[in-house]
């Protein structure tokens, strides 16, 4: 009986008797068609879920009967939900729900995806490249769904920033014995940055990117935007890129000024004046977008960091160091999503009950951390198929988004 539930927990045959087509049949993962538990309701699955994961009372949602939904759902005044965390955890999956959830009370939503590696076609299972908005086919309100391409994006920030002292005009610099201003360029890296780009650049652009849609009066009906960030470390440095960037930006801009004066021959290097005073002004609508990046992640009204993880030792390590580094540059975070939680099952087979016993030791680490155990809590189950497509991705938004 126990490896035949190993056995059925893992292989194919096991579709024979969970996987269904139709989104009605989407639930809960469970060992054999001889153990499986009677259909629940989600709402009771949800809370057997939560009972059963730990002795002591493990979500302040759920213990003291909060619903987590209601307050990011009210107002009608634009609000940003990041959601962030380790690789793979399902960020995207939550993000996706979240957006749907959002769209189908009312908000026209926008949903975002600054990660290199994209998923969100893949979530939504409709093509959504091409770094523009695309409408999504399903959801009651508007849904768009936008995944910035980083590369072009980088791309702008490298021309404009080039033409105002790359490398080329370090060297020009040198030739001409401004060797203070050359040093000044020199402690700037901005060659390095251009060439090697550091994580978290591309996204940084890519934020600055969807700021720049968001300006636009044509976009200004969205009252949601939920972003799927890249993992963990691409979001930490990030976080101090907007300011390092400000910096480089508000430098390159004070020293061309003073290029412009000292020489007349640095012309040649910048191109004619209108060319000049074109990349100056890219540069600096740049320098204001990461400032409001930068103040955005910080604007508790506004925004907020959701941190995603599943229930692994490894998992809650990483979000602690995570929430410590959020709060650390005053990034707003008030819920942590613990997914992929095992349903519960009458009886267990002994690969399903050390993988629930494990999992419980997580979610007991979670309460005892002091960087996690104040955070709502949001446990969503592991359902038995992708969660794909509008369907499965509003299922999944009923389950976590409450
Ligand atoms: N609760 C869940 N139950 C079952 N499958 C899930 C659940 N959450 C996510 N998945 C599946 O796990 C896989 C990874 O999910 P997802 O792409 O959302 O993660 P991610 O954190 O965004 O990954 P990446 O860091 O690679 O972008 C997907 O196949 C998704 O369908």
């Amino acid at each position: 009986m126990t490896s035949r539930c190993v056995a059925s927990a893992l292989s194919p045959p096991l579709h024979r008797f969970t996987a269904r087509i139709s989104i009605a049949s989407l639930g809960w993962l469970s060992c054999s068609p001889k153990t499986r538990p009677e259909p629940l309701s989600i709402t009771r699955s949800f809370s057997v879920v939560a009972l059963s994961a730990s002795s002591k009372p493990l979500a302040k949602s759920l213990k003291e009967g909060v619903a987590v939904f209601d307050d990011m759902v009210s107002g009608t005044e634009r609000k940003y939900y990041m959601l962030g965390g380790k690789g793979g955890v399902g960020k995207t999956s939550c993000a996706a729900s979240l957006a749907v959830k959002f769209a189908n009370s009312g908000h026209p939503t926008l949903v975002v995806s600054t990660d290199p590696a994209h998923s969100l076609s893949d979530s939504f299972a409709q093509d959504l490249a091409g770094g523009t908005l695309v409408p999504v086919e399903g959801p009651d309100a508007p849904l768009f769904a936008l995944e910035i391409n980083p590369e072009n994006a980088r791309e702008e920030f490298r021309s404009a920033a080039q033409r105002n002292g790359g490398t080329g005009v370090k060297d020009f610099m040198d030739s001409m014995g401004l060797g203070m201003l050359a040093e000044q360029l020199g402690e700037l890296k901005l060659g390095e940055l251009l060439d090697t780009p550091p994580p978290g650049l591309d996204e940084a652009i890519a934020i600055s990117k969807v700021m720049q849609f968001l300006e636009s009066q044509e976009y200004g009906m969205f009252t949601r935007i939920v972003f799927d960030t890249a993992p963990t470390g691409h979001t930490l440095r990030l976080l101090s890129l907007p300011d390092f960037l400000d910096a480089s930006i508000g430098k390159i801009l004070k020293l061309k000024q003073k290029i412009a004066s000292a020489t007349s021959a640095i012309k040649s290097v910048f191109g004619q004046e209108e060319t000049r005073q074109d990349a100056a002004d890219k540069l600096e609508h740049l320098r204001e977008r990461m400032i409001k990046v930068r103040e955005l992640f910080r604007d508790t009204d506004s925004t907020e960091f959701v941190i995603v993880t599943i229930p692994t030792v490894m998992a809650v390590s990483e979000s602690s160091r995570l929430h410590a580094s959020l709060k650390k540059e005053n990034v707003p975070v008030k819920r942590l999503i613990v997914n992929q939680i095992l349903p519960p099952s009458a009886s267990d087979c002994k690969f399903c009950a050390m993988k629930r016993k494990d999992q419980m030791r997580a979610l007991d680490i979670i309460q005892g951390d002091p960087e996690l155990s104040h955070l709502t809590l949001i446990q969503a189950p592991l359902v038995d198929v992708e969660i794909r497509g509008v369907p499965a991705l509003r299922f999944l938004g009923d389950i976590i988004w409450k």
